[in-house]
């Protein structure tokens, strides 16, 4: 049964690998710290310049309202004023008591024009409308007596709306900017004690007067703010100033819708497409006419608005510089704390390639980085330490593995020799020789009939040797036979092999033999060895050899060593001391 296969998951060595590009972690302190600055300064500050938009804009609509209001008192009391005082002066005795047109009532219109410069005219008109005396003389003759100021100021103290001059146009002195005279009225019925009209006190008042009482409010609020303000009437038609008075009789649209009907106060985009802060007040109603003046003060957004804007200019100039300094700050930061890593990532390169733990001369100001640092450097000892013990374990175990290897070769050549070879002659054994002789015979089959070269063996006995044992004992027998394997090995080519055969019996192996003779020349040789030797303690000895030649035709080793056997037998049996061929042909026993 096969053997499951075990598969390894892929082991990478993340050293190996390329290394990624990756955003530094100074980069990334710095732009997340830098990023989170901006974005918590820029809500900071949005917020601080909606709150200050909010506050400014309450704060300058209040400014708006209070022109408007104030103007509209303003007017309200100046009027009522002009009304008393042509009240008053229609009940002074040299009007009550006439005549109208005596020095002393022209003295008095004189004297009271004098000191109002708002009037351009005072008169008194008989009540048929017949002008009995003016200031300046001017109408006095003249009939009024269509006129509304005089209709009304029989009856009643009458304020009458503006309106163009008509008779006085081309009496008075014609207004610098080419604006039409106009004048507003104020009119008083002369009554005696017992209540009869004696006449009317009539006076017309410059309309510059009233627009001049608002912009006077107009002018109190800072010079910067360019607050204007309008006259409305009751139906909110323009009566100041000029120019837009002028825009809208021409059917331009120059109030929005909202303006004019009464309360306003807010923005509003006017004809001109500017926005405004706008706020409409009621002119009070102290006079006695009441005129329904409404008076708009307005001031351009965009005017009002611009104390935040320069403040939204500094905030963002304060967050730009914030931001830059948090950045700087987390920059540095960052480089506090990336400064250790990036060194100890260095060092355990260092680690790496030097096998050494090198001097640790990161001191973070981090207590988590100077425990890494620690950590780092007594993991490195403990690894190089570690290392080292394996390279000399390993060392040790080399050399060990080398001896052990040593050692084992050594054994088996020893098994290997004590397999094959024979332990009292040190010759081949019989195993080896029949290992040899298959071989040869293997050989001499494929090739012996190309070559002609044939193998033979010799069967070498020792001639009567149970003598020596018997007569000088089994270990005299045991030399001699070491002996005779000594004298076979020095009597024979290397490449012969000399074995013990079995006993006193030995053989040899002759490979590659041109012939017969070459194995006869052989073991003659031999022959002559031994009975030239003396063996110690035993004397002289011969020995009988059987000499055969292999044959191609032999299917096994048999006949081979029976042929050599049949050729000893012969030997010993005629006479021993002798060599005796036997060749293929010859018969065997
Ligand atoms: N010492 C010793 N003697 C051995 C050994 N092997 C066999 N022998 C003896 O060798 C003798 C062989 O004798 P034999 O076969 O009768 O032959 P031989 O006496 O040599 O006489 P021939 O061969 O006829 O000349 C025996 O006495 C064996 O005991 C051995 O290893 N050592």
């Amino acid at each position: 049964m096969s053997e499951p296969v075990r598969t390894d998951p892929v082991r990478t060595d993340p050293a190996a690998a390329p290394a990624r590009r990756l955003p530094t972690l100074r980069g990334q302190l710095s732009l997340w710290l830098g990023g989170l600055a901006l974005a918590i300064l820029t809500l900071v500050g949005g917020y601080l310049g909606n709150v200050a938009t909010d506050e400014l804009f309450t704060t300058q609509q209040a400014a708006v309202r209070a022109t408007a209001q104030s103007a509209a008192e303003l007017l309200a009391v100046q009027l009522r004023d002009r009304e008393r005082q042509i009240e008053l002066l229609s009940t002074t005795p040299h009007l009550v008591d006439g005549p109208l047109d005596s020095p002393r009532v022209r003295e008095s219109l004189d004297r009271r024009q004098a000191l109002h410069d708002e009037f351009a005219w005072l008169g008194v008109v008989a009540p048929d409308g017949t002008v009995m005396q003016g200031t300046g003389g001017m109408l006095t003759g003249r009939s009024v007596a269509q006129r509304d100021w005089f209709m009304g100021g029989r009856e009643r103290v009458f304020v009458g709306d503006v309106h163009e001059a008509k008779l006085l146009a081309t009496m008075l002195p014609a207004l610098p900017n080419g604006e039409p005279t106009r004048f507003i009225d104020f009119a008083a019925p002369i009554r005696s004690a017992d209540g009869r009209l004696m006449g009317v006190v009539g006076s017309h008042a410059h309309w510059r007067w009233v627009t001049g009482l608002v912009e006077s409010v107009v002018r109190r609020q800072s010079p910067g703010s360019r607050i204007d303000a309008m006259i409305l009437d009751r139906e909110g038609r323009v009566l100041y100033p000029e120019s837009m008075k002028l825009a809208q009789a021409k059917g331009g649209a120059v109030l929005p819708a909202l303006v004019g009907q009464g309360h306003y106060d807010g923005e509003l985009v006017f004809g001109d497409g500017r926005a405004y802060l706008t706020s409409e007040a009621q002119l009070p109603e102290r006079t006695r006419a009441a005129l329904g003046w409404r008076i708009v003060a307005r001031q351009p957004l965009d005017q009002a608005m611009r104390p935040v804007r320069a403040l939204a200019r500094e905030l963002v100039l304060l967050g730009v510089l914030a931001a830059a300094a948090l950045t700087l700050a987390a920059l540095l930061l960052a480089r506090r704390i990336s400064k250790p890593v990036e060194q100890l990532a260095r060092i355990a390169a260092r680690i790496e390639t030097e096998r050494r733990v090198p001097d640790f001369p990161v001191q973070p100001a981090v207590r988590e980085l100077d425990g890494l640092s620690r950590a780092m450097q007594s993991m490195a000892q403990a690894l190089l330490r570690s290392e080292q013990d394996l390279q000399r374990a390993n060392a040790t175990l080399e050399s060990q593995v080398q001896q052990r290897t040593a050692e084992l070769q050594a054994a088996n050549a020893q098994l290997e020799h004590l397999a094959t070879r024979d332990p009292l002659t040190g010759l081949h054994n019989r195993r080896s020789l029949d290992a040899r002789l298959i071989e040869a015979h293997a050989l001499d089959r494929r090739y012996g009939r190309q070559n002609g070269r044939v193998h033979g063996l010799l069967l070498v006995d020792v001639d009567h040797f149970k003598r020596i044992n018997d007569t000088h004992g089994h270990p005299a027998g045991d030399a001699v036979l070491s002996q005779l394997g000594q004298l076979l090995l020095a009597s024979v080519r290397v490449s012969d092999v000399a074995a013990r055969f079995g006993g006193e019996e030995f053989a040899v192996l002759l490979p590659e033999l041109a012939g017969p003779l070459d194995a006869v020349m052989a073991a003659e040789k031999i022959r002559t060895a031994v009975a030239a030797a003396t063996f110690p303690g035993v004397g002289k000895l011969t020995v009988s050899i059987g000499v055969s030649l292999a044959s191609p035709d032999d299917e096994q080793l048999g006949p081979l060593i029976a042929r050599a056997d049949a050729a000893l037998y012969e030997a010993k049996r005629g006479g021993r001391n002798a060599v005796v061929l036997k060749d293929v042909g010859d018969a065997v026993a």
